[in-house]
């Protein structure tokens, strides 16, 4: 079984490519110094940390460190480690960069760029005025990240690769002020179809079916289209600054919703260029949505059209109670 699921799924072939990238990087353990934790990941703790002369001409770099719980399953090491595999495959400029693993003994750790700004929802959330519905972004810095998150998008794109849970949650900024980056940063779900017990994991409960399209949720079905609806509901969480899709709808009410052609509504007072660009990535038909390099062009008019510029969107089309309830 789990040699037909992994030769099923697309993502194979981007896996067993044999192309020169940077093969994964052994990092001796005495270089590196874990300063304080910043969250609980999908396998074990994340911690802030900092690594000693990687290389010449850089003596302490910041860095996030991924951890295994010294205890885990085998499945689990193979699990976390293709995750490292995956990041390493990859160098763009909106995709986070794995500088190497701890992987000679337990515990193991992967070893992440640290992007300072955190999360991008966190980010959209904090972002918002108390009370009185401002926000304290322009829609041009929306609109870059926006463009950044695209850009890495079409890098994997490009490589063939899926990504299946593109979201705010799972993207970070270099920092939180106008120079921010954003960059995709998180492979979990990516990375969990090679583990043979994709299924269990897969359980519906699991899945982050407010981000799916009806062919992923109802007949497991992954293409970069998917991504791209993905997208298109990372794009309507920038412009409600972080609200939870189909706010106050459980996943069950969504799937029926979603797959009898219900959408989300464009936030209001979006400019018409921006809300078309989402109801186009929500095309029930997985051709007819954009490309990346589509959504891109799509976009860069945005940032040229003053309309879009100069729209304040407002925060609030439901009582502000919901866009915090992660229903
Ligand atoms: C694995 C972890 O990676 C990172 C987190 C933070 C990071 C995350 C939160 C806050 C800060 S900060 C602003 O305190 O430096 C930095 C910074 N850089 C990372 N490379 C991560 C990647 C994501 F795509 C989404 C969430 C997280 N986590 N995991 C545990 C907590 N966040």
């Amino acid at each position: 079984l789990r040699c037909a699921v992994t030769e099923l799924n697309p993502n194979y072939d981007f896996i067993t490519a044999k192309y020169p990238e940077q093969q994964l990087r052994e990092i001796p353990r005495n270089k590196l110094t874990l300063t304080r934790l910043l969250g609980q990941g999908a396998f074990g703790e994340v911690y802030e940390g900092s690594l000693k002369n990687l290389c010449a001409n850089v003596k302490e770099l910041p860095v996030a460190v991924k951890t295994l719980p010294a205890l885990s399953m085998d499945q689990a090491e193979k699990d976390f480690l293709m995750e490292a595999v995956i990041i390493s495959k990859f160098m763009h400029k909106n995709v986070v960069k794995c500088l190497g693993v701890c992987f000679e003994e337990h515990p193991r750790y992967i070893i992440l760029e640290l992007l300072e700004g955190g999360d991008l929802r966190t980010f959209l959330r904090d972002s918002r005025t108390k009370g009185d519905h401002a926000c304290t972004l322009s829609m041009e810095e929306l609109l870059k990240l926006a463009l950044d998150i695209a850009n890495g998008c079409r890098h994997l794109e490009e490589k063939h690769f899926v990504h299946r849970d593109v979201a705010a949650r799972n993207c970070l900024l270099t920092s939180r002020g106008p120079e921010r980056i954003a960059k995709i940063a998180d492979f979990g779900m990516s990375r969990d179809i090679y583990s043979s017990d994709y299924y269990r994991k897969g359980g519906k409960a699991m899945l982050p079916i407010k981000w799916m399209p009806p062919e992923a949720f109802l007949d497991g079905v992954f293409t970069s289209k998917t991504d791209t609806w993905s997208y298109g509901v990372l794009l309507w969480e920038i412009f409600t600054l972080g609200y939870m899709p189909y706010p106050g709808q459980t996943n069950s009410d969504v799937m029926h919703f979603v797959a009898s052609g219900g959408r989300l509504d464009p936030p209001d007072k979006c400019p018409a260029r921006l809300s078309k660009i989402m109801i186009m990535c929500w095309n029930s038909v997985a051709d007819i949505r954009p490309s990346f390099s589509e959504i891109i062009e799509l976009l860069d008019m945005c940032l040229q059209d003053d309309e879009v510029l100069n729209a304040n969107v407002s925060l609030c089309h439901y009582p502000m109670s919901d866009c915090f309830k992660d229903a």
